[in-house]
């Protein structure tokens, strides 16, 4: 007849791995989750201010360049071409970031 020793239940030697979606929230506290994903939302925000301020020195360069040759500042067709991408990618609201944006770059009209 063969005995066994019972065994005793061991913890893991190793810590389980963390995949992408969990390395840095915990579901069970709201607050961690809400907290993290607020400054995800901040960086995202001064990245696309500093995107904006770059848009609007670029588009002053183009404005500057137009009028010292005799034209205007406004070039009508050329924002109907950033409007219509901006509605095709994000829909109406997406002309209203489109205006928006035209308006930091070459002041209102
Ligand atoms: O693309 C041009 O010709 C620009 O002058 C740039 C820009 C823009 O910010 O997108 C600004 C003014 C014009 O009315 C049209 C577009």
């Amino acid at each position: 007849m063969t005995t066994t020793t019972p065994t005793t239940p061991t913890t893991p030697t190793t810590t389980p791995t963390t995949t992408a979606s969990t390395a840095t929230t915990d579901a069970s506290d709201p607050e961690q989750v809400i907290g993290e994903a607020r400054e995800r939302i901040d960086e995202l925000d001064a990245r696309i201010i500093r995107l904006v301020r770059e848009r609007m020195e670029v588009s002053s360069r183009i404005q500057r360049t137009r009028i010292a040759a005799g034209g205007r500042r406004v070039h009508l067709s050329r924002e109907m071409e950033v409007l219509s991408r901006f509605r095709a990618e994000l829909g109406g609201p997406g002309t209203t970031l489109a205006m928006t944006l035209l308006e930091l770059s070459r002041g209102r009209v």
